[in-house]
């Protein structure tokens, strides 16, 4: 049984796997621009992120009604399950939907629909981050959070997400104060292709709780100094890294040396569906690579709910669930 676990750093949209995109593609009567699933994985071969970015807004075009962000969730929890996921804090992207006509509404309904019955089904409980996007006016974000408030009982964050670098956050700091003020958590993607400056100006102009990859943080030995004191969670994923170019190789991924900083480092998927793996791969992955100790892969799962935004008395009993787990496998 793989190690209980939470995931903190998944894009839904990320998880649409090539199978489902064609099924999808068919039901609602959309063509791609790929013949099969096959051809489709076969353009996977990222230059950077933005090369990525790229295709994952052109395959959204499949999701339009509520049913097929139901499924998608839905797919992804099947495979949390298999992954000891016990609980998931999901991002979505409401801009790239409401871009191309798919109402803000649709969206939640769908991904809330699958979301809220996930721990009856798969036992993970989960919860929804909206992301805004950096790339887009700061107007279109203020328009989706005010789109928001209707469903505040649905989703517990907001984050940044999609092309980092001369995007930057600073531009968002009265989204994320109105969000705070609306009683939503803070989170953005920063120092992934961005320099440890990015690190800073979210944690000190956005005032974010958790910082996504943040892995251009070890440059900066005075943020690591901070991020360590602070105890600031970084949400890393090693595949994406790789897949997008912002590390050569899985052997040279910060993310050991992160831990042997005293950071509050944790393991995740990104978009598993385009970067050869889900969470549990990527544990695998890194163990491998960076021969992490049995200690350092239980201080990542230890890290993962420590990091969440679940509430003292259920992080509690996953911590003990954990250690259980701990025990059993000594
Ligand atoms: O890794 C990412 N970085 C930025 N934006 C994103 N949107 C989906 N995945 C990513
Ligand atoms: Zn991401």
């Amino acid at each position: 049984m793989p190690i209980p676990k939470a995931e903190l750093h998944l894009h839904i949209e990320g998880t649409l796997e090539p199978e489902l995109a064609f099924a999808l593609a068919e039901r609602n009567g959309i063509a791609l621009p790929f013949a099969d699933p096959d051809a489709l994985r076969e353009a996977y071969a990222f230059a950077d992120l933005q090369s990525f970015l790229d295709l994952y807004y052109e395959l959204m075009a499949v999701l339009r009604t509520p049913r097929d962000f139901a499924d998608l969730a839905d797919a992804y929890l099947r495979r949390a399950q298999a992954d000891g996921v016990r609980h998931a804090e999901i991002f979505f992207d409401p801009q790239a939907h409401t871009a191309r006509g798919v109402p803000f509404d649709v969206v939640v309904e769908g991904l809330h629909g699958a979301l809220s019955t996930s721990r009856d089904r798969y036992g993970i409980s989960s919860a929804l981050i909206m992301c805004f996007l950096r790339d887009q006016p700061v107007d279109s974000a203020l328009e989706t959070l005010a789109s928001a408030e209707r469903h505040l009982d649905k989703i517990i964050a907001v984050g940044l997400d999609s092309a980092e670098v001369g995007n930057p956050a600073a531009r968002f700091a009265a989204v994320f104060e109105r969000a705070r003020e609306l009683g939503l958590r803070c989170v953005a993607h920063a120092g992934e292709e961005g320099p440890a400056e990015y690190v800073w100006e979210v944690l000190d102009v956005l005032r974010v709780e958790r910082v996504d990859h943040g892995i251009r943080s070890m440059e900066d030995p005075e943020l690591v100094e901070r991020l360590r004191a602070e105890r600031i969670p970084l949400t890393v994923c090693p595949f994406s890294n790789v897949r997008l170019r912002a590390v050569d190789h899985l052997g040279f991924h910060p993310l050991k040396r992160m831990l042997e900083a005293g950071l509050v480092a944790t393991v995740n998927s990104d978009d598993p569906a385009y970067f050869g793996g889900y969470v549990q791969e990527n544990y695998d992955g890194v163990a491998a690579a960076l021969e992490l100790t049995d200690d350092q892969i239980c201080t990542l799962a230890r890290n993962s709910f420590e990091a969440s935004f679940l509430d003292e008395a259920t992080r509690s009993a996953y911590l003990a669930e954990l250690d259980a787990y701990i025990r059993g496998t000594d």
